[in-house]
């Protein structure tokens, strides 16, 4: 590995040819408090998730979500996380709220997901069986995949999958997430080598009330695997 300003070059597990790899992004998921987004920003996240689920434990209103925002400094994007939402909702949502990377984590198509003319990131839920290349085929129009454990509730579960699902040569920008924390983000983002990495659960006290130590000791983590 040689080290190149921010990034770094690495073998490519499948050709053994360098490439090189800018740092991985950091998002952090499900914030629901005032203190928990100073923490988020404060530790250097890249981006921050809101959830607008409202069967999620970490699911915001409108109103709470603007006021979390709007304490979001310029540079770090901001994330709406949508479950086969009403489009009604997602519309509403991104009328009043700064929102500038939607996240769809349900059974949404690509047509559901292109319909608001914003970027976006889609989930596929990973497990034995899946074909990564064929399902991200079905969404050409995707910024990019963010992949996570299959778990009841569509995600959130802190489950980690079987990273060697991934295919090695997979050419789309690849969101890793599912049960990641600072005990396995080294080890995540040395063997998968992904565009970024998401986190909920991993960074949590409990339900929706982050840890402001383990989102930091997250993100050393992830600049260490950088290194
Ligand atoms: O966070 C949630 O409650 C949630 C609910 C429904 C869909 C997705 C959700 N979060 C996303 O799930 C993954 C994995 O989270 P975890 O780290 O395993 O808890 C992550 O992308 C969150 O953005």
């Amino acid at each position: 590995m040689v080290l190149a300003g921010a990034g770094a070059y690495h073998l490519h597990s499948s050709t053994r040819t360098a490439r090189f790899v800018p740092r991985t992004r950091v998002k952090i998921c499900g914030l629901t408090r005032a203190q928990d987004v100073d923490a988020a920003v404060a530790a250097g996240a890249d981006a921050l998730g809101f959830v607008f689920y409202p069967a999620s434990p970490r699911y915001v209103s409108i109103a709470q979500a603007a006021a979390l925002m709007a304490r979001v400094p310029p540079f770090i994007t901001i994330v709406g996380l949508f479950v086969n939402a009403d489009p009604a909702y997602v519309r509403e949502a991104l009328d009043s709220l700064p929102i500038q990377l939607l996240q769809f984590h349900g059974d949404e198509t690509e047509a559901d997901c292109l319909q608001y003319g914003r970027p976006y990131i889609r989930a596929a839920r990973m497990r034995p069986g899946v074909d990564l290349v064929e399902y991200a085929a079905c969404f050409p129009s995707a910024r990019g995949l963010l992949l996570d454990a299959f778990v009841e509730g569509y995600g959130g579960g802190g489950k980690v999958f079987d990273w060697s699902l991934i295919p090695p040569a997979f050419d789309r920008p690849l969101i890793l997430s599912g049960g990641l924390s600072a005990d396995n983000v080294v080890d995540a983002v040395r063997r998968v080598r992904p565009w970024a990495v998401d986190v909920s659960s991993g960074v949590e006290a409990a339900k929706g009330i982050k840890d402001a130590g383990a989102i930091a000791q997250f993100i050393s983590g992830v600049r260490d695997a950088d290194g």
